[in-house]
């Protein structure tokens, strides 16, 4: 049985809208950095020289971006960029439509959001080492610490408290076969199910992924104060 090779996706198409800035949050600058450069070199350990594991890394980038060429990963031989979609779903189903014919079904796809740049070296081996041997995949999560409250829908009376001991915090990266995932998303997208990770589309096709729990600081950058809260982290790694 041949080794399965690792893929790395990056959707990194968004329009950062809940950011509200002068550009999409994945090019804005975090400790002299493009947050979308700090993302992909998270994930360092999986470009170095002697994993041969890597067999390559796929940005998807929004049609009109004029920032990618500015990016160090732009400059890495390793990665190429395709045009993502509408929704981060169509992005990531485009990156995996780009793999047709070089990846295998029984290798790895690990997809990792542009607008994390938290994430924690030990946290990525820890998936990687945890999932080598499962036949799906899984994902990153952190477990629910505060307690959750349910409104109806646009209201503010609390309904009631929800119970949180089974519940987690979806994070990236979300690693799964990309036999499985490619199939699972396509199904999703093309029945019009909500699919706002990867893990949901494969859950919708009726596997189990398999959590790893993440840290809590694996944070992505979606509104104003989480870039001090980002620039925090990263200086105590
Ligand atoms: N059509 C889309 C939408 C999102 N993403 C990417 O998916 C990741 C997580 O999505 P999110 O935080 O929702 O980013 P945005 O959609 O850009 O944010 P907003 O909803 O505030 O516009 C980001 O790296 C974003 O660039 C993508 O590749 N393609
Ligand atoms: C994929 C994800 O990071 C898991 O928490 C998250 O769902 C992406 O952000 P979005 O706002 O849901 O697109």
């Amino acid at each position: 049985m041949t080794t399965p090779r690792l893929w790395l996706i990056i959707p990194a198409a968004g329009a950062g809208k809940r950011m509200n800035s002068a550009r999409p949050k994945q090019y804005l600058s975090l400790r002299g950095s493009l947050i979308l450069d700090l993302a992909i070199e998270s994930m360092s350990d999986c470009f170095a020289s002697d994993n041969t594991a890597l067999a390559g890394c796929i940005v998807a980038i929004s049609v009109d971006d004029p920032w990618w060429c500015d990016t160090r990963a732009s400059q890495n031989d390793r990665v190429t960029s395709v045009t993502g979609g509408q929704e981060r779903a169509d992005s990531v189903l485009a990156a995996l439509d780009a793999l047709d014919g070089q990846a295998g079904p029984d290798d790895w796809v690990l997809v990792h959001d542009a607008a994390r740049p938290c994430l924690h070296p030990d946290d990525l081996n820890r998936l990687l080492t945890e999932l080598k041997d499962h036949q799906v995949g899984g994902l990153l999560a952190a477990p629910v610490t505060d307690t959750l409250k349910k409104t109806a829908a646009g209201g503010q009376d609390v309904l009631e408290t929800v119970d949180r001991s089974q519940l987690w915090r979806a994070l990236t990266p979300q690693m799964f076969r990309f036999g499985i995932l490619r199939c699972a998303l396509k199904s999703a997208l093309a029945a019009g199910l909500p699919v706002t990770d990867e893990a949901s589309a494969v859950e919708q096709a009726g596997y189990f992924p398999c959590i790893v729990e993440g840290r809590p600081d694996n944070i992505k950058i979606t509104v104003p104060a989480d870039l001090a809260l980002a620039d925090f982290v990263l200086s105590r790694f």
